[in-house]
């Protein structure tokens, strides 16, 4: 499948390399700064396992070549609105969108825009980030992507999951797609609250006293979010959850490691309407919505 990256930073950058360097038909929608960088440096992972450096086709807005047959989506929340113009001309008739982005509200604009047999849904687990030079950061062992249909079935999903397959990640197609964003959802509610309040890594917080309580609250108001919104996890995320707020490991959210760096955070879309849907369902949520206030008032700051 003739296949576009919308986004070649942590996310977009990693799959996308990963699968160019698997020979698959990778193009990369990019802005001009980052098309210069790519230009330059080529698209370099660097990884637990060693450096790999890939130099995939780019186009920017201004040069999109007509429909592809699939459309991965990998910029943050407060770019989409520009990104779903932009990709625009990249959408035919038999085009499948697979979102990466953390949250559900991505899901109604894409719908909204290209409509329900386009839009698809995707989760991935994965720990990077992008470095001085640009390059991209894996900084563990992590690196999972799923996606499927919102409905479950469609005849598309295995010339999708091979599309979307190389040797170097794990690769899951999905009949259940919805629900499994909203286990990575619950999921990264928890980590980025706890990190992004106490500002530290899920390990640090647990060294400190109160630490493992802390965590164990956070967790217990987003598996109950999850439940009254009819999306209850299963009990292997459930147990992911626990076992990830409990570690001892540094581990941290792509929304701290944004904090830390002074960068814009995903606060609404991830937090925002997580506890929105909390009140929704009256469900109590002081700790996430501590967590909220918190990135709202760092949001703030930071737009002066
Ligand atoms: N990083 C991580 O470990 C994880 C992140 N996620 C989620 O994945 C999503 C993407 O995050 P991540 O990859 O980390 O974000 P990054 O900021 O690293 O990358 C996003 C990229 O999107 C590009 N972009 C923005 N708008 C456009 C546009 N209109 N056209 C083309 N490119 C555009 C940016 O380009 P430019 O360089 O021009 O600004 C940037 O390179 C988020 O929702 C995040 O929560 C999920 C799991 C893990
Ligand atoms: C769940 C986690 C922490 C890893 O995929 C994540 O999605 C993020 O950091 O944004």
């Amino acid at each position: 499948m003739r296949t576009l990256f919308v986004g070649a930073g942590a996310t977009g950058g990693y799959f996308g390399g990963r699968l160019a360097q698997a020979g698959k038909d990778i193009t990369f929608l990019v802005r001009p700064g980052r098309q210069a960088v790519l230009d330059r440096r080529g698209l370099r992972i660097k990884s637990p396992d060693g450096e790999t450096v890939v130099r995939p086709r780019t186009i920017t807005a201004a040069t999109v070549d007509g429909p592809y047959d699939l459309v991965v989506l990998a910029v943050k929340s407060y770019a989409l609105e520009q990104a779903l113009i932009d990709m625009a001309p990249a959408i035919g008739p038999g085009t499948v969108i697979v979102p990466l982005l953390n949250g559900m509200r991505h899901i109604d604009e894409l719908v909204g825009a290209f409509g329900p047999e386009r839009a698809w849904g995707g989760v991935c687990m994965i720990l990077a980030t992008l470095d001085a030079d640009g390059d991209i950061v894996r900084m563990s062992g992590l690196h999972r992507i799923g996606y499927g249909p919102l409905d479950g079935e469609d005849e598309r999903l295995p010339e999708v999951t091979y599309a979307l397959s190389g040797e170097e990640f794990d690769s899951n197609p999905s009949h259940t797609i919805v629900q499994d964003m909203w286990e990575k959802w619950v999921f990264l509610a928890s980590m980025a609250a706890a990190t992004t309040m106490m500002r530290a890594s899920v390990g640090d917080i647990n060294a400190a006293p109160g630490g493992l309580d802390f965590g164990a609250r956070i967790a217990a108001e987003a598996l109950a979010i999850a439940t009254a919104a009819g999306h209850p996890a299963r009990a292997g995320a459930v147990a992911m959850l626990q076992r990830n707020l409990a570690t001892t490991e540094p581990m941290t959210s792509s929304m701290y490691r944004d904090m830390m760096q002074g960068l814009p955070v995903e606060a609404d879309a991830i937090l925002g309407d997580f506890v929105a849907e909390g009140a929704k369902h009256d469900v109590p949520a002081p700790m996430l919505s501590a967590a909220y206030t918190n990135l709202s008032i760092y949001a703030a700051k930071r737009a002066g």
